[in-house]
């Protein structure tokens, strides 16, 4: 530790003086004013720049605390009644012994001018109790010992032997390293982290300064309340580092700070830091530096506390977090008794501490000092209540700026600050949207492209004159393809006519011209292409392909003519026109069941009820203008695709209603299921109209396995119907409702039924193309 305070001295740069200080805090305060003026204007990246300025400004006065406080050993113990008993003064430090105190040498290079006094001392110092440590640490370290910190074996804190506290190694040792199973830091973590120390000896010394200064307040009376309070401020001020403010009001001395300690207090620290997600950048990160050594300062109590068997049930009380804590040694007992002895610092530490961390638990921690400095002692930094005050305003105000100037405050990563997004359920199409998108007729006319003509030129160059005929060929023209795409679901986006690309022409010096691309028409499966009624392709596959029309071949060179008797042919051929067609693409909605029935039937309603499709369903007629799909899946998984068609009615043929141009939907399907409104009288007609229409378009297609679903079972007079329906067909009859669901189940199975019918037809060859599974 003292190395690490060595390395930081020189960025003193020269003497110290308290004017030198004073103005550097008068400097900080106009920084304060401009962050805040530059804050209220609303200019953040001034304002970034000035908080940077201060908290280097602040660091700076911190590092030089660090580097003035140990002159602490050569200072006088205080007059602490308790010191030689309890307190981490107590505790021992014998080790004074131990090559970690670097006191010594930190006393030979202590910055002249700085008035020493055991006042400072004792107030800055972590106390009293440290103070004999100290002490003796220091004359031990005169009997030869003058090893840095950097000499630090490694091992625990706890028992390195330059920090050998009198009391059992475990419990300084458990408590620096820490942490124990709630922070899990190991020795040997706590040991890498020393190393760098070096870089970050004044945050550990400003941390736990701050932790070290709270324990003197011992506020005893209301007086002495009062300056304390300033002196706490002043802490806040400088990082909340009690060097800083005993360097700033008397130029102090070092404060309790037990190099070991303050490692592994350090180590613990970087742990914390981890924890809690730093990715704040530099203003920010000063923020936490603070409140790092605020956490570090609650953290580092119970430590003691837990030293003291009596004060255990109140530290937990305090630090519910740090549970981890419960199972360190004890008997490291500096508190006893100190939580009845400071209830008014308690609360006036709190309400200090209230901007940035929670003050309960850093009052907790101050009761558990035991270190009763007299009110008195502490009359020297009255001078520094208002400078204090106002770097408690400071750290207030910028933690307030930051939140509402929004100065790297948060990470945009948080989920919290995600862009509120809205409902990613889209809202159904209409069925008139979908009217308007879903097109299964389309006449093409396709015109392929035109190969490229061919060059005629001839080679010369210098010294070869005739060089012959040396004109390219053309590229052929592109052909037009009919795709099945699976994610088409329409014709809607193939256009009335296609035009393909044209070969390029050839070129001198024998340049071929290149072949034109292809044109590629995507349909949706189940598209059939005719011509002149005549069908000429059925595109039932993903994938499928069909060249509808060929493209021209590009036209020959003049080189294509040469010859032994023609050894300058001036001919070349102009690229032949590519093919020209016009066809008929038609959707047939690949199904395995087909709902056929009158309007109002109930048929989107079926659908919607056994499967996942959710048609338009309406009271009026027509509703449904195209076909739906939807699957009806089993616990095997198997799946029956059943397509919802249009309403027919009576005269469909003759094109009344929609007519039967949806008809071609049903050719696909395997087998029909007759919707009937059982409600309507003599139901049964309805299905006679329904096959005369059927077999009107397709003969023989009303004779494909159906079955008779009688809907609207709930309706009056339908459970009439039903039987007199049964009288009339010899067909199988299903009683459902649609609308309340009643005996869909049997419907469902059913369904299965012909669907492993169709199935095992199909397993004997029967030649017909197999709908596409869904
Ligand atoms: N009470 C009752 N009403 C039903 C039942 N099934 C359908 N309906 C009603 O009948 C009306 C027509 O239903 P749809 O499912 O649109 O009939 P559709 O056969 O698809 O009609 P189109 O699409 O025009 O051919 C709606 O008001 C439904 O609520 C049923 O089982 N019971
Ligand atoms: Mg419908």
């Amino acid at each position: 530790m003292s190395v690490a305070f060595s390395s930081a001295r020189p960025r003193s740069k020269g003497e110290v003086t308290q004017q030198t200080i004073q103005k550097m805090l008068d400097e900080n305060h106009h920084l304060i004013q401009c962050i805040m003026d530059y804050q209220s204007k609303g200019k953040t990246a001034e304002c970034t720049q000035y908080q940077q300025i201060l908290h280097r400004n602040l660091v700076y006065l911190a590092t030089i605390a660090d580097s003035n406080q140990n002159m602490q050993s050569l200072l006088p113990a205080p007059p602490t009644p308790n010191m030689g008993s309890m307190g981490p003064g107590g505790i021992g430090q014998s080790g004074g012994s131990g090559p970690l105190h670097s006191q010594s040498n930190l006393n030979d290079t202590m910055a002249p001018g700085l008035p020493p006094t055991s006042m400072m001392q004792s107030q800055m110092s972590n106390g009293p109790s440290h103070a004999p440590m100290q002490q003796q640490a220091g004359q031990t370290q005169s009997a030869g010992t003058s090893s840095t910190s950097l000499s630090l074996p490694a091992t625990t804190h706890g028992s390195a032997s330059g920090y050998s506290h009198p009391m059992p190694p475990s419990s300084q040792g458990s408590m620096i390293q820490g942490p124990g199973p709630g922070y899990g830091s190991s020795s040997s973590s706590s040991t890498s982290s020393r190393s760098n120390l070096n870089m970050q000896s004044n945050t550990v010394s400003m941390m736990h300064q701050q932790s070290a200064t709270p324990h003197y307040p011992s506020s005893q009376t209301g007086g002495g309340q009062q300056q304390y309070q300033g002196q706490q401020a002043a802490m806040g001020m400088l990082g909340q580092s009690g060097q800083g403010n005993s360097m700033m009001s008397q130029r102090p001395m070092g404060t309790y700070r037990p190099t070991q300690q303050g490692h592994g207090e350090y180590s613990y620290q970087q742990s914390s830091y981890g924890e809690q997600g730093y990715e704040r950048s530099f203003d920010e990160s000063s923020q936490h530096y603070y409140e790092g050594g605020n956490s570090q300062y609650s953290q580092q109590q119970p430590q003691y506390q837990q030293g003291s068997g009596q004060q255990q049930p109140f530290s937990q009380q305090q630090y519910p977090s740090q549970q981890g804590y419960s199972g360190q040694p004890q008997g490291y007992g500096p508190g006893q008794g100190a939580s009845s002895q400071y209830p008014q610092y308690q609360q006036d530490q709190g309400q200090q501490y209230s901007s940035y961390r929670s003050s309960q638990a850093a009052s907790g921690a101050q009761t558990q000092r035991p270190y009763a400095y007299q009110q008195g002692q502490y009359g020297n930094y009255q001078q520094n209540e208002v400078n204090c005050s106002w770097l408690i305003g400071l750290r207030s105000h910028l933690a307030a700026q930051r939140k509402t100037t929004g100065i790297r405050n948060v990470t945009t990563s948080s989920a919290l600050c995600a862009k509120p997004r809205g409902n990613s359920q889209k809202k159904e199409l209409s069925e008139k949207k979908l009217t308007r998108h879903f097109v299964d007729h389309r006449n093409v006319k396709l015109l392929a492209g035109a190969g490229g003509k061919g060059a005629c030129t001839f080679h010369s160059e210098p010294r070869k004159e005739w060089g012959g005929p040396d004109g390219g060929n053309g590229g052929d023209g592109g052909n037009i393809i009919i795709k099945v795409e699976r994610q088409v679901k329409s014709l809607a986006q193939v256009t009335p006519v296609y035009k393909g690309d044209d070969g390029d022409s050839g070129g001198s010096k024998n340049c071929y011209g290149r072949n034109a691309s292809t044109t590629y028409i995507a349909v949706p499966v189940g598209t059939v292409v005719k011509e002149h009624g005549k069908t000429v392709a059925d595109l039932s596959q993903h994938g499928q392909e069909y060249v509808a029309v060929f493209g021209g071949a590009g036209g020959k060179g003049n080189r294509f003519f040469l010859s032994n008797e023609n050894r300058a042919p001036m001919t070349a051929t102009p690229g032949e026109r590519g093919q020209e067609r016009v066809l008929q693409l038609e959707l047939r909605t690949m199904a395995h069941a087909g709902l056929v029935g009158f309007p109002n039937a109930g048929k989107s309603s079926l659908l919607r009820a056994i499967s996942n499709a959710r048609p338009a369903v309406a009271a009026y007629p027509f509703t449904t203008l195209n076909p739906h799909v939807g699957i009806v899946k089993y616990r095997d998984h198997e799946q029956v695709a059943v397509a919802d068609i249009p309403g027919i009615i009576r005269g469909a043929h003759l094109n009344r209603g929609l007519g039967i141009s949806f008809l071609r939907h049903i050719e696909r399907c395997r087998f029909l299921l007759f919707v009937l409104d059982l409600s309507s009288p003599e139901p049964w007609t309805q299905l006679q109209h329904l096959r005369f229409e059927l077999d009107q378009y397709e003969p023989g297609l009303s004779h494909r396995p159906h079955a008779i679903v009688a809907n609207k079972m709930d309706l009056p007079g339908a459970r009439g119907n039903i039987e007199a329906l049964r009288g009339h067909v010899a067909q199988r009859v299903i009683p459902v409702s649609a609308l309340t669901g009643q005996n869909t189940e049997e419907l469902i199975i059913h369904l299965r039924e012909l669907y492993d019918a169709y199935l095992q037809t199909q397993g004997q060859g029967s030649g017909e193309d197999k709908p596409t599974r869904w």
